[in-house]
């Protein structure tokens, strides 16, 4: 299959995403990485539309990119005015883009709702506005809006606005599903007869709404379109565009076409992340190829096969994206999760050595009663040890008490913990405040240990989650704890369990700081 062409445009339909907005320098840095990463075209936004995107234009051209071509956005003319005097096409041609796309209307429908126009002046408006571009820009590509809804409500007049922006030197049709409902079966032997009516190159662009937006894309290059458009992590207006970190790796290593290099494909898990951060978002998990998810295995079955040959219950290698295989467990684990966990964390173990079912048994045990590994993987850990006779026992807690009062109706809680701990022989007793309950009892028991262990300065508590869980049968409701900490090297996650949401911090809070402990003592083992 021959070169595909990618246009990405995150950084227009994309931020026509509820809760998505970039700054001019996000832009910028984004446009950067997609550069980077290969990607052909990069829509910067439309200038007729915001002074921010003006801007846009303006800065990327002091920038230096390997080998994309920024494309700016806007639309065919508005009725009753010649090309030259319309605004809109104006700013396009004084974005001095390397390419300029514009949308107009397919469907007879829009034109008589949208634009209320008659159906022959929007022809005209379509060729004419592509004719003044083309005379002014190196290349213009022309967005059928509603290309298929538009062709099923009244084929011929879809294709005579087809013919209107081939005439005008169009040099690409993207053909748009913009409303995001056509489906798989009906993209193909559409494409066919546009294909019998216009010798122009095809582009797609389709959205999410029915959640086919990267099939539809797929079966459109498999039926001869060489130009496809899509967002980093499908963001876009309602439910989004075709995800390019899907179409890429499916491009690429499934239909064999010709797009990005290996090495960028490598970068992919890598791109999206980024964007994610810049929009301030939390990454997908679960999004196809470069989630976190995308390639963790939780069932014991899986993890046994996959421990065999990885293509059991992987349909690709996760590298080839620059994503990872990763092993999780829970109560739906079986020996290959344990096992494959103690290799990931150096411990030595047999399948055969009764403590893996020690650990199994431990585990499920603990599952049932509200504890989630999955999170908590330094929980998980420190139970190996224990269960190993590893574990070693850096501190113990003599006691602690947490306070919380509030001293007038209006003033804000005070939470004050003190605590009691023994390291070795030494006693220290400790007293901190905080913003709430559990932000003292953890300063309390970080001042007490930091004596002793200096390098706990450097943990940090990056995030805390409370779950309620649901009561079972005469018993009462638990609450469980998960606990994201970190230091300059890495981050961890620790788990807490009890009625008490106190006492189920302490659990989590506890293992944090044993597992950094324990981490810093094996690095400086290694070392020597
Ligand atoms: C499918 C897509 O995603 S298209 C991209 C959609 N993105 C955006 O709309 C984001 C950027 N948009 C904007 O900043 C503003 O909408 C602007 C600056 C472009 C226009 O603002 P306004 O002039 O206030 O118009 P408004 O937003 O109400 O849009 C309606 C106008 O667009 C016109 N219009 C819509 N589609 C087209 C088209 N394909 N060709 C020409 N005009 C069009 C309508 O006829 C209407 O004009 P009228 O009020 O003179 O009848
Ligand atoms: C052009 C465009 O964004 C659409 O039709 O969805």
């Amino acid at each position: 299959m021959s070169l595909v062409r990618l246009y990405d445009t995150t950084l227009r339909d994309g931020t026509q995403a509820e809760d998505i907005s970039f700054l001019v320098e996000d832009k910028i840095r984004i446009a950067h990485k997609l550069d980077e990463c290969g990607i052909h075209y990069i829509e910067g936004g439309w200038p007729g539309s915001n002074p921010k995107d003006v801007t846009f234009f303006k800065d990327i051209k002091k920038e230096k990119l390997h080998q994309a071509k920024i494309a700016a956005f806007g639309s065919t003319r508005r009725a009753k005015i010649t090309p030259d005097k319309d605004q809109n096409l104006r700013t396009l041609v004084a974005s001095e883009a390397d390419a300029v796309t514009i949308f107009g209307k397919s469907w007879d429908f829009q034109v008589h709702e949208a634009l209320r126009i008659p159906l022959e002046e929007n022809l005209e408006l379509i060729f004419d506005s592509i004719e003044y571009l083309k005379a002014r820009m190196p290349e213009v590509f022309y967005d059928a809006e509603h290309f298929f809804d538009g062709y099923k409500s009244n084929p011929e007049y879809a294709l005579k606005t087809l013919k209107a922006a081939e005439q005008g030197g169009a040099a690409c049709i993207i053909l748009c599903d913009t409303n995001g409902g056509t489906m798989p079966y009906e993209i193909a032997a559409i494409i066919e007869k546009v294909k019998a009516t216009v010798s122009v190159p095809l582009g797609i662009h389709t959205h999410n709404d029915g959640e086919c937006a990267v099939a539809n894309s797929i079966v459109a290059v498999n039926s001869g379109i060489v130009q496809v458009q899509g967002t980093i992590n499908g963001f876009g207006e309602r439910c989004g565009n075709a995800n390019l970190c899907s179409i890429i790796p499916a491009l690429r290593l499934k239909m064999g076409a010709e797009c990005v290099s290996d090495a960028q494909m490598r970068q992919l898990r890598e791109l999206s992340r980024y964007v994610y951060e810049l929009a301030n978002l939390a990454p997908n998990k679960h999004q196809p190829y470069v989630g976190n998810s995308a390639f963790a295995h939780k069932g014991g079955v899986h993890v046994s096969a996959i421990q065999r040959h990885p293509e059991t219950y992987e349909h690709m290698r996760p590298e080839l994206v620059g994503n990872t295989t990763r092993v999780l467990v829970s109560d739906l684990s079986g020996r290959a999760n344990i096992l494959a966990k103690a290799t990931e964390f150096n411990i030595n173990l047999d399948s055969k050595d009764p403590v893996t079912l020690e650990i199994l048994e431990d585990i499920k045990a603990m599952e049932n009663r509200g504890y989630q590994f999955e999170g908590a993987e330094a929980s998980f850990e420190l139970l190996m040890k224990r269960a190993l006779g590893t574990h070693r026992k850096f501190f113990q807690v003599v006691g602690f008490r947490v306070i919380d009062e509030k001293r007038h109706e209006d003033d804000q809680p005070l939470s004050e913990a003190t605590i009691m701990v023994k390291v070795g022989g030494k006693v220290e007793h400790t007293a901190a405040d905080g913003t709430g309950p559990v932000n003292a009892l953890d300063n309390a028991l970080r001042k007490a240990l930091e004596k002793f262990y200096p390098k706990l300065k450097d943990v940090k508590l990056h995030d805390y989650k409370v779950r309620v869980l649901p009561a079972g049968q005469g018993t009462a409701s638990s609450i469980r704890v998960l606990i994201e900490s970190g230091d300059k090297e890495s981050r961890w996650g620790t788990v807490g369990v009890s009625s008490n949401v106190i006492e189920a911090s302490y659990q989590a809070l506890i293992d944090s700081i044993e597992y950094k402990l324990h981490r810093d003592e094996e690095t400086a083992g290694a070392k020597k």
